[in-house]
Order: C-alpha cells, then structure tokens, then sequence
C-alpha cells in the first residue's frame, strides 16, 4: 500500500494554485474579512440596487449588477463601457468600501501585482441557474493593471481558457472566501461561471455574490 498517495488524497488542495501564467487562485483568502465584505457589499446595493443589464444586442443578462467606486461597469444598446455615474439614478456610484479595495490590493500585491489601483468594482449576484458565459474583460483602459475576483456564498466552477474563445476552458471550483487574480499574460483570457448548483450558504442563503476589481480609467 503507497501510504504517501493516500496521504496526498485526504490533503485539502493547495492555498494558492497557478491556473496560467500571472492568474493565480488564492483559497481562503477572503474568509477571515467576508462578513465585513458581505456588510460592504449590502451597503452597495442598497445605495445602487442590483439590476440586469442589456446587452447591446437587447438580450437581459443572467447576471444582476450594480458597481462601487469612481467608475462603474454598464451595457444598453450603445454598448459595454464604464462610466462614473449609475445610469438608474443619474447619482455616482457608492463609493468602494476600504474593507473592499484594501483587501484587493494586498491580494493583487501577493499575486504578483504590487501596483494595482483598483478605481471600480463590479458585484454580480448569482442565483442557483445563472451562468456567466465566456468573455474577456477588455473595457479597461490600462491592461497592465490586473483583476481581483472575490467570491462569496454558494460554491461555483469558474471557467478559465486562454487567449482565444476556441481554447477549451479549465474549470475551477470556487468556494466562499476564494479570491482571484488574473493579469500579465492572462489579462486578456476568456473566463465564465457555470450556471451555478441549487444550495443554501449560511451566510448569504442561496446566492452567490462576486465581487470584481478592476482599474478602468
Ligand atoms: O463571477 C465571477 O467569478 C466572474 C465575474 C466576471 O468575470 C466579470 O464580472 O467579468
Ligand atoms: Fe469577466
């Protein structure tokens, strides 16, 4: 009997793992702030209510939105873009809860990006059912600058492939408190979420709620 095998099979995976070159998946590492980022990211939506988006083609997102910080992340028929105030309420977005942007930026610092200046945030709420489908993130100005991902409530398998949308994504399960950062080389990489799996988390009920960091402008 190889006791080493048996041994590797119990252990619980690694804290940190590179799913390409400059994106790394951080475990845990937003578990010990995550009621005091779920409070900020009430406080954000209930200043900015979560909306869907259409896309310019007219079709509603799965996905509801809304941002925090200088810049905020829109779609309607003129497009994707950022933009420094809520189009609902014609008021600027909340502003980014330190809890939010600190935690960011020493995450990114940890992976690799010791500059990072996040100016918006994106929360997306999932319910059980919502995919995100493959996309890159390209609508920022200065792409030397990473993303922060932030996860919190129900589990979800994120999606991760390369440059090209015809590169067969990887899939990586995501727990609360899972933070991600992608950049460098995989700034520009097709990335989703599976629809994600019917559950009840005990902070957050059944939902998840994502949280984006990103330097726009
Ligand atoms: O929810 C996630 O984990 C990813 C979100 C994302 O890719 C986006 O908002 O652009
Ligand atoms: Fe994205």
């Amino acid at each position: 009997m190889n006791l080493d095998l048996f041994d590797d099979a119990l252990e619980p995976p690694p804290a940190r793992q590179d799913l390409a070159p400059g994106a790394v998946l951080l475990r845990g590492r937003a578990l010990a702030q995550a009621p005091q980022l779920l409070a900020a990211a009430e406080g954000v939506m209930a200043a900015a209510a979560l909306r869907h988006w259409l896309t310019p083609g007219g079709r509603r997102m799965a996905v509801a939105m809304t941002n925090c910080g200088p810049l905020g992340w829109v779609s309607d028929a003129r497009g994707y873009r950022y933009q420094s105030r809520d189009p609902l309420s014609g008021q600027p977005w909340p502003a980014l809860p330190p809890v939010i942007a600190e935690l960011a930026v020493a995450v990114a610092e940890e992976a690799g990006y010791p500059s990072f200046r996040p100016d918006a945030c994106l929360v997306n709420r999932y319910l059980p059912g919502t995919p995100l489908s493959l996309h890159q993130d390209r609508d920022e100005q200065d792409l030397r600058q990473p993303i922060v991902s932030i996860s919190l409530g129900l589990p979800a398998v994120f999606l991760f492939g390369g440059l090209s949308r015809s590169e067969r994504p990887a899939r990586w399960p995501l727990q609360h408190g899972d933070v991600l950062v992608w950049g460098g080389p995989s700034r520009l990489a097709f990335h989703g979420v599976q629809a994600l799996a019917p559950g009840r988390h005990p902070l957050l009920g059944e939902q998840r709620i994502n949280l984006t960091l990103r330097c726009a402008g």
